[in-house]
């Protein structure tokens, strides 16, 4: 049997990678990370703290340096779920194409809007109106995790276990389909 990738999860902020991720590794069998939380884990601080104390630029460091590690050491064997900015440096984009089978998770601002509207962990929806700051985050971002992503999957309108059935059947369909053509 052929083993499967690195799965990697990208989307904006409320596109459910923490958790469609978490349930998808249960089905495959493989390691789950969330980046956020590696982030947090190794600096000691939550994401608000960091930002505050080394802002938005000392957080996309440490980001792109618990990427790097997760991505390039373990070897096929984990699904990573990834913040929402991780595609803004093009040092990320390099790793995400080179080690992964990267999965884009479509969520609309509206729906991004909702589902983001019941915490107040993420720093860069704090400062202003976050329905403005999400469509405009939308419009840099979509294009690039478009430009990463090997599969896209839409999320609004699903329940989570049928957004991660879904990414589960593109995904074998994608494998069967790289192991015919080489
Ligand atoms: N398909 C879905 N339908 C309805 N609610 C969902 C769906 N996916 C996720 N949610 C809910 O939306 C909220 C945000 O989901 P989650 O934290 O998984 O998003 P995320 O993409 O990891 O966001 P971030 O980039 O900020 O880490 C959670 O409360 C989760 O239960
Ligand atoms: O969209 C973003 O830039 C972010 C998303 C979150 O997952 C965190 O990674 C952080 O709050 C930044
Ligand atoms: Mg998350």
């Amino acid at each position: 049997m052929i083993k499967a990738p690195n799965i990697i999860l990208v989307g904006p902020m409320g596109a459910g990678k923490t958790t469609i991720g978490r349930l998808i590794s249960q089905s495959m069998g493989k390691e789950f990370y969330d980046l956020d939380k590696v982030i947090e884990d190794n600096a000691g601080a939550d994401i608000p703290w960091i930002f505050e104390r080394e802002g938005e630029e000392g957080f996309r460091r440490r980001e792109t340096q618990a990427l790097a590690s997760i991505a390039e050491s373990d070897a096929g064997d984990c699904v990573l779920a990834t913040g929402g900015g991780i595609v803004m440096r093009e040092e990320n984009r390099d790793i995400l194409r080179e080690n992964a089978l990267v999965v884009y998770l479509y969520a609309s601002v509206a729906q991004q809007l909702y589902r983001t509207s019941k915490s107040t962990h993420r720093p860069l929806l704090q400062t202003g109106d976050p329905k403005a700051i999400l469509k405009k985050l939308f419009e840099v971002r979509d294009p690039l995790y478009r430009e990463v992503a090997t599969l896209v999957i839409e999320t609004d309108a699903r329940h989570p276990r049928s957004v991660a059935n879904k990414v589960l059947d593109a995904i074998r369909r994608h494998l069967k389909m790289e192991i015919t053509v080489s």
